[in-house]
């Protein structure tokens, strides 16, 4: 198991390009199940939930090989319709191949999906969608079992799942007639699986509003597509900067998708400058508490750049509340948080950061993917040096977190 060594307190300063989104790229894989031809993925993320996503179509009789940034997947010939347990419970993104699987090939077989532990993460609008389309499903010990010829239908989300949509997006695209998907969720990365969908022929629009339409049972073909940057990891590394000081600039990335992430910067007290692709932090007088955050669906505040944008302001002089309105169970990183000796209170949903003047490196342990991009944040701007355990959960969404700080001039090194 890898752990990252980081000495704190050292400004960065320099500019990284930002890789491939997780949250686009794992869908599209997805997605290309349906393609009967070759896909290429360009900017394609190395992850482990990339890796997993490749097994899963492997499984299924496809070809999938990495080339250079890119993914080649050739979906010609699928064989099969289930997903093994092990790889279901790898990523939180294996759900999505219940549609995928179920459009192409008449039917599916798998098991609820892992992913981060962030309190209970159910399926239901997942289920509910593939039934509205006409899939019958049958659920006994922990299995799934779909099956059916899809039909197009009126679809409505009791709440904009961004899962739920893309699943019923899948599914929809395989389905005989229009299918309209009410409550959609409208973040960007539903608005790259709609353009990977175009790219292979189908006939999507809508997409980044609330109503998405499907003309489905349209013919497909293979096709190439480049997948957006992560406004994630783009916050994480402007968190980074706030937390350590100096000047990082973030390339290949919408500045719009992080607009709500980049104005709790500035009232931090950080100079946040936008380009069209890019955007430019710079830190250096001391960061103050800032108006309550609160997460909700795109376009408010993501939840998953809660826990990196928390570590930042547990120095922020004053003190700033988080209220988590997405998952029920999202501050585990606090309590390690605590231990380099940050001052948060949680009540519920709600998170009291009171600002202290300096952390200092501790021995602490990531026990899920953005929690643990957060100590690596709270150790970068905390004095000494601390042991970050738990890496596995940072490399499923960071293709090589400590490479990019150390171009940066972070002290941070893998053992
Ligand atoms: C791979 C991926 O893209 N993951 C992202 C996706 O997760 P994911 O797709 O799992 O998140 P959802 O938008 O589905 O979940 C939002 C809320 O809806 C609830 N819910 C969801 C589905 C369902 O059938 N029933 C139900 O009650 C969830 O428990 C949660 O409280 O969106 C989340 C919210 O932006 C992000 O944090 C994750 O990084
Ligand atoms: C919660 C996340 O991912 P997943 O839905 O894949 O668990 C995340 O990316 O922060």
């Amino acid at each position: 198991m890898s752990a990252y060594i980081i000495e704190g307190g050292h400004p960065l300063d320099g500019s990284v390009r930002i890789h491939g989104a997780k949250n686009s790229v794992l869908p599209i894989l997805a997605a290309c199940l349906l393609a009967p031809g070759e896909c290429v993925i360009h900017n394609c993320p190395e992850l482990s939930d990339v890796a997993a996503s490749l097994d899963i179509l492997r499984h299924l009789g496809c070809r999938a090989e990495r080339q250079g940034d890119a993914v080649v997947v050739d979906a010609s010939a699928p064989t099969g319709w289930d997903v093994p347990d092990a790889l279901m419970r790898e990523m939180r993104s294996s759900v999505i191949f219940l549609g995928a699987i179920l459009g192409r090939m008449g039917r599916a077989e798998l098991c609820a999906p892992g992913g981060c532990e962030l309190g209970p993460r159910p399926i239901d609008l997942h289920l509910g969608a593939i039934r509205g389309l006409g899939g019958r499903i049958t659920e006994d010990g922990g299995g799934l079992r779909a099956e059916g010829a899809l039909r197009g239908a009126d679809l409505v989300l009791s709440l904009p799942s961004v899962g739920a949509t893309e699943n019923a997006m899948l599914a929809a695209v395989c389905a005989a007639g229009t299918t309209t998907i009410t409550n959609a969720a409208r973040e960007p990365e539903i608005v790259d699986l709609q353009g990977f969908l175009r790219a292979i022929g189908a006939k999507v629009h809508g997409a980044g509003s609330s109503v998405i339409t499907v003309e489905g049972g349209v013919p497909l073909h293979g096709g190439s597509y480049a997948v957006m940057g992560d406004r994630i990891v783009a916050a994480t590394y402007l968190a980074a900067a706030a937390s350590a000081g100096g000047t990082v600039e973030v390339t290949g990335v919408d500045y719009r998708h992080l607009s709500t992430v980049s104005a709790v910067l500035r009232e931090a007290g950080c100079d946040v400058q936008s380009g069209a692709e890019s955007i430019r932090l710079r830190r250096d007088g001391p960061l103050q508490g800032v108006r309550p955050v609160r997460t909700a669906p795109y376009p408010g505040f993501p939840t998953d750049a809660q826990a990196p944008l928390m570590a930042a302001l547990t120095r922020g002089k004053g003190c700033t509340v988080f209220v988590e309105n997405i998952f029920e169970s999202r501050y585990r990183h606090v309590d390690e948080l605590s231990r380099m000796g940050a001052d948060i209170r949680v009540e519920g949903r709600v998170a009291v950061v009171y600002g202290v003047p300096r952390l200092h490196g501790a021995q602490v342990r990531a026990t899920d993917l953005r929690g643990g991009a957060a100590l690596a944040v709270a150790a970068l701007g905390a004095e000494g040096r601390s042991e970050l355990t738990g890496v596995h959960h940072i490399d499923r969404g960071y293709q090589s977190l400590e490479g990019d700080l150390r171009r940066l001039g972070a002290e941070i090194r893998r053992i």
